[in-house]
């Protein structure tokens, strides 16, 4: 899958004449920038095994003072992930309401119209979809002790996954929330992948128990076999679809009821229904034989043939589940009110502290060498920028503090930039609506205005020049053309300049060809959201294009090239030969390019030169690498990226007067052309993993409809009312899916698209887009 792939980058062997550079040099295809994010990103996940991040982390540790410990013990910064539609949203606002911070509970695209607190954006509330993440502080009470949790509602639609990870990267833990009755989904093993790559531990929750043919153990034999990891319910429900009334916690046998008009009466028991005291058995035996499997004290006990006391049971739970080889289940209706409160014991009981997370810096100032960081009151302040907002007050940034304090009027400087910025105003966030801080410690989260930055940029005290490592941002798919209707220019930059800062998937450039300005991103509704939100937020009316695919352009063979540049009459002359030859990334041998022999080459773009004798300077090579630079970025065939190319120049010529940088640019840039039509060259299409949900009554107009767009199916599943079906799809023939989808299904369809890889398009179809594309230029000329 790309989005478990690095950033394209492009082996560049070093030049010294007459011999191989001693190290190779891995030089960037766009720019420094996305070479140096490439690195960050991949020294961030070259993780140690858990077992190693705990040694070092508990040497970290020593450095935190009897208050650090204290004061981190009582915070969770919890994210909550799950498929579309799950109830991420439904389940936060009871979260809100059960803490206190709000006093009654909206539902989304509830009757009163009022709309879920954290969906705060008009857009969302009128679509009742999440879109942008927003943080919340709340507090927690449990056994007397009191806790500060920083809650994110992230979005499940595909099309806001850099949300999901922004989120993620963040945050030491998550629910994971599964409905009761489609059980894990598409987007489940999406955001479970996502919280494995950034190592967040989970605690799980079943939710929809009150509806028709909820299955809440068919779900948890689910999240093991199709997350692969261990997985337990701790509780047993009582009652399920519209007579579901409580659970019983198999930890220690209490039977919990919800009671009162939102479910904030507990009526706590040790009468375990007749009926269900063997079920509670069996499945309390179900949990201590997978503790046993992940935790050597149960084991133990389980080898002895001793029960395991409540304690143990409860301590190996939270051992699991911070080394991420356990994940306990939880069941409940967030809608029915029911279950939400033995979630948020749980966030406390088996979700780590911040100072039980290994967090790492790379140090700018000694080669980016990674740095444990450590939740220390008295170590100099570390924080990241992981989102921004445009608010009432002015941009507003969101911090997470890694290490040190941060308080407000205090300097800080922004590590990217060098500059020193002044926190005027720190406030803690619950949803729209903010409380100010005086300070902010370490492990927690905050926000503050008027900084100038990106998201992702690392800020500190100014006393250490660290760079927390970047966050994963997938490669956009889709785009389209896009200019102010009416000629207020100003606005539209504004909003796009923003709309970028914000979100590192969403680009912008602009074609000088078409003289067009193309935005482009994760899917059609991630383009949309942003142009109505141009609309409504900057009063920009835009004209937009069709959408259309990212395509990219390749080879599969390989060809040798001898170009001789030449313009040798009248005035200054120009003069470059090159010689070598080029093929597909994939017969390239790891080693000569520098890279691990498990990598993947497929995608990526390489530029050596094997020069004997100086017969090209240095200077001279360089300009050739720009050269190839330049048309990686825009293929010979329809101007698109170009992927997996390895062109080696391994001789040539220079003219003593007429040789130049220029001349050797241009010189590449015709070899590349010439030697790529000659190796088979293709254009490749983004093909998509697309799940498509529906009653069951429209699974033939569904299967019908797939085959149409030339879908392979894949799967298909049947569940009491509805079904599953996972097919693979181009992404070209999916423009508009959404309503040929709501028009088959009478609206009650839903799907998911993921990018899965690229592939070649079909002969007939390159030819029609190379012919399309050559008679688009020749109207431009
Ligand atoms: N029957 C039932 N419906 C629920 C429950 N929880 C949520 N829903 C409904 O499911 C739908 C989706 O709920 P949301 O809370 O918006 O789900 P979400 O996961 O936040 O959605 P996205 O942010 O769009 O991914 C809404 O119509 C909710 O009323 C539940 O426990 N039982």
């Amino acid at each position: 899958m790309i989005f478990g792939r690095l950033p394209k980058v492009l082996g560049f062997r070093g030049v010294v004449s007459g011999g191989w550079a001693a190290k190779p040099v891995i030089t960037a295809c766009n720019s420094a920038t996305t070479l140096r994010s490439a690195r960050l990103f991949h020294s961030s996940f070259i993780r140690k095994s858990y077992e190693e991040e705990m040694v070092e982390l508990d040497e970290l540790n020593k450095e935190l003072s009897a208050d650090d410990s204290v004061r981190l013990k009582k915070i969770r910064n919890i994210g909550i992930s799950a498929h579309i539609d799950s109830g991420k949203t439904t389940f936060t606002e009871r979260v809100l309401y059960y803490t206190g911070r709000i006093k009654a509970i909206h539902d989304v695209r509830g009757r009163d119209g009022v709309g879920a607190k954290m969906d705060h954006m008009d857009l969302e509330r009128e679509k009742g979809i999440t879109i942008q993440s927003a943080a919340t502080y709340c507090t927690w009470d449990k056994d007397g002790d009191h806790y500060n949790m920083n809650l994110i509602d992230t979005p499940g639609h595909i099309d806001f996954t850099i949300e999901v990870e922004r989120a993620l990267r963040v945050l030491d833990g998550a629910v994971l929330i599964v409905c009761a009755v489609s059980g894990v989904q598409s987007q489940t093993v999406t955001v479970d992948r996502q919280m494995k790559r950034y190592n967040v531990p989970r605690i799980t929750f079943i939710n929809k128990m009150d509806r028709m043919g909820a299955d809440p153990w068919r779900a948890v034999d689910q999240v093991n076999k199709k997350l692969h990891i261990a997985a337990a319910a701790i509780q047993v429900p009582i009652g399920s679809e519209k007579d579901f009334a409580g659970v019983v916690n198999i930890i220690d046998r209490q039977v919990v009821y919800f009671e009162g008009s939102q479910g904030e009466k507990l009526r706590v028991s040790k009468e375990i229904p007749e009926e269900l005291k063997e079920i509670v058995e069996e499945k309390r035996k179900v949990l201590i034989e997978t503790l046993a499997d992940v935790d050597d004290t149960v084991a133990e006990c389980v080898i002895d043939e001793v029960e395991p006391s409540i304690e143990q049971i409860k301590n190996a739970i939270r051992r699991g589940t911070i080394a991420r080889k356990f994940t306990p289940i939880l069941m409940g209706s967030a809608l029915a009110n029911k279950g939400i409160q033995p979630v948020l014991d749980a966030v406390c009981d088996y979700l780590p502290d911040p100072s039980e997370i290994l967090n790492k810096a790379l140090d700018v100032d000694n080669a980016e060498a990674p740095v444990g960081l450590v939740a220390a009151a008295e170590k100099p302040m570390v924080a990241l920028a992981f989102k921004l907002e445009e608010g009432k007050y002015g941009q507003l940034t969101y911090l997470r503090i890694y290490q040190g304090k941060l308080r407000k009027g205090q300097m800080m400087t922004h590590v990217k930039t060098g500059k020193r910025v002044k926190v005027a105003r720190l406030v803690r966030m619950h949803s729209e609506e903010m409380e100010d801080a005086d300070e902010v410690g370490a492990g927690e989260i905050c926000a503050t205005f008027g900084i100038d930055c990106s998201s992702g940029d690392t800020f500190t005290d100014g006393s250490v020049n660290y760079s927390m490592s970047s966050m994963f941002v997938p490669d956009a798919v889709v785009s389209l053309s896009i200019a102010p209707a009416t000629k207020d220019a100003a606005n539209f930059s504004k909003a796009v300049n923003r709309f970028q800062k914000e979100d590192p998937t969403f680009r912008v450039h602009y074609d000088k060809d078409s003289k067009e300005t193309i935005i482009s991103g994760m899917g059609e509704l991630h383009l949309e959201i942003y142009i109505e939100r141009m609309r409504r937020e900057y009063n920009v009316e835009c004209t937009v294009g069709r959408p259309r695919v990212a395509y990219r352009e390749s080879i599969l063979g390989s060809a040798p090239f001898d170009y001789t540049h030449k313009k040798q009459t009248g005035g200054a002359g120009q003069y470059a030969k090159v010689m070598g030859n080029m093929k597909a990334s994939s017969l390239a041998d790891p080693e000569d390019v520098g890279v691990s022999p498990d990598e993947d080459l497929h995608f990526k773009n390489f530029f050596q030169t094997k020069i004997v004798g100086g017969k090209i300077s240095e200077k001279f090579l360089m300009a050739c690498q720009k050269g190839f630079e330049d048309c990686c970025e825009k293929g010979p065939l329809i101007g698109s990226k170009v992927l997996g190319v390895d062109m080696t120049i391994d001789d040539g010529a220079t003219h003593p007067v007429d040789s130049s940088e220029l001349a050797f640019k241009t010189a590449t840039n015709y070899a590349f052309k010439q030697a790529f039509l000659q190796s088979q060259p293709v254009i490749l299409e983004p093909i998509m993993n697309v799940v498509i949900t529906a009653p069951i009554e429209f699974q033939g107009a569904i299967i019908g409809l797939v085959n149409k767009l030339q879908g392979i199916i894949h799967d298909t599943e049947n569940h009491a009312d509805e079904f599953n079906l996972t097919s693979d799809c181009s992404l070209s023939n999916l423009f508009g899916f959404a309503s040929k989808l709501r028009a088959s299904t009478q609206g009650k369809g839903e799907f998911t698209m993921e990018f899965k890889e690229y592939q070649p398009v079909l002969p007939n179809v390159q030819k029609q887009l190379i012919e399309d594309h050559e008679k688009k230029n020749k109207e431009q000329q």
